[in-house]
């Protein structure tokens, strides 16, 4: 299994929960698929906390497998040649740094753009070299599922929320122009933190930009959510399922009434969790603003229109744990 080299503590020990949560929140909603009326669950979880997990998706267990061995095998290249590859400029492979505003956490990733419906290869030099076939037909199977299972949530987000059509949300995500991501991220044990009481952040707090992000896990713990209150709480870990949280689009396209919900990551002492997210976000030039369907008699729209182009431009000068919607807001 890979290690980080060369820990940089001043950079990254930040004060965060301890590494191996005490207990983990027994109340995440599970969202079955297989079951033709999971709408109205799948509404609730989005409003009461932007947050489920998806069972019985059909995504076949080789693929994630696949795509997760393709991942360990890349992040066990020795450092120097990964840093071929990087930094993440976006796009690319990123180590300890996210994003270009001084946020730091104890991880690596890979950022990868997708490309009307597969990887673009520009995104990673790697995938251009003829070692990479294999890495590159398991992203290519993997982000097609992806988008798949986001258009199939999306659909079933608009049934339950009783609205025509039923591709309102996922015609965005679905669209060939769509401005969609797939980040793998790694986050080594931290050997710092054995027998100590301390903890380290592997990836700082806050909300996703795009409409919905599919969340895929080793067993590894890690991953924490904020709840209405406030309170952080720990989710299990369970690789044989999808987690999913609304991003910062949906949000505003249901006038907040789904909420995008605030995550980060804590690293673990003893074990490497190994994530792959699928981001599915709108074209570059889609508008963003409340959608009139959803607005009940004299609501107010909670934000302005604005386009996906102009959001991420502010996003990418924002630090991690910013609210990217307050400068949206009316
Ligand atoms: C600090 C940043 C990293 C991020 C771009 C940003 O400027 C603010 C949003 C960050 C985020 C969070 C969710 C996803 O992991 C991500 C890929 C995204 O779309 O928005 C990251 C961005 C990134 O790592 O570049
Ligand atoms: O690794 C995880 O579990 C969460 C990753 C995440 O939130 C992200 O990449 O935006
Ligand atoms: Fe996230």
């Amino acid at each position: 299994m890979a290690v980080l080299t060369k820990p940089s503590l001043e950079q990254v020990y930040l004060p965060t929960p301890p590494h191996r949560p005490r207990s983990y929140f027994s109340g995440i909603p599970v969202v079955d698929l297989s079951v033709t009326d999971s709408d109205a669950l799948l509404v609730n979880a989005c409003e009461e906390f932007g947050f489920f997990k998806v069972t019985n998706h059909g995504v076949p267990k080789e693929l994630i497998a696949r795509l997760e061995e393709e991942a360990i095998k890349f992040f066990s290249l020795s450092q120097m040649e990964k840093e071929r590859y990087g930094p993440a400029n976006p796009f690319g492979y990123g180590s300890r740094t996210i994003g270009g505003n001084g946020d730091v956490g104890w991880l690596e990733y890979l950022l990868l753009e997708i490309n009307s419906e597969s990887i673009s290869h520009s995104s990673l030099d790697f995938l251009k070299e003829p070692r990479a076939r294999s890495f590159c037909s398991a992203l290519n199977e993997y982000v097609e599922s992806m988008r798949k299972l986001a258009s199939e949530v999306l659909e079933l987000m608009a049934k339950g929320l009783r609205i025509e059509p039923r591709n309102i949300f996922s015609k965005v995500v679905m669209d060939e122009e769509s401005d969609s991501v797939l980040r793998l991220n790694h986050y080594p044990p931290c050997p710092l933190l054995q027998g100590l009481n301390g903890s380290m952040t592997g990836l700082g707090e806050h909300t996703d930009p795009q409409l919905i992000s599919v969340l895929r896990s080793n067993n590894t713990s890690g991953l924490e959510i904020s709840l209405r209150d406030g309170t952080w709480v720990s989710v299990l870990p369970d690789a044989e399922s999808f987690f999913i949280n609304v991003g910062d689009s949906l949000q505003v396209l249901t006038n907040g009434r789904f909420r995008s919900v605030k995550h980060r990551v804590a690293a673990n002492g003893y074990e490497s969790r190994v994530s792959m997210v699928y981001f599915g976000g709108p074209p570059s030039g889609e508008r963003l603003a409340p959608l009139p369907l959803l607005l009940g008699e004299g609501e107010q729209s909670m934000y302005r229109e604005f386009t996906w182009c102009e959001y991420k431009r502010c996003a990418y000068k924002s630090r991690l744990s910013d609210n990217r919607l307050q400068q949206f807001e009316m």
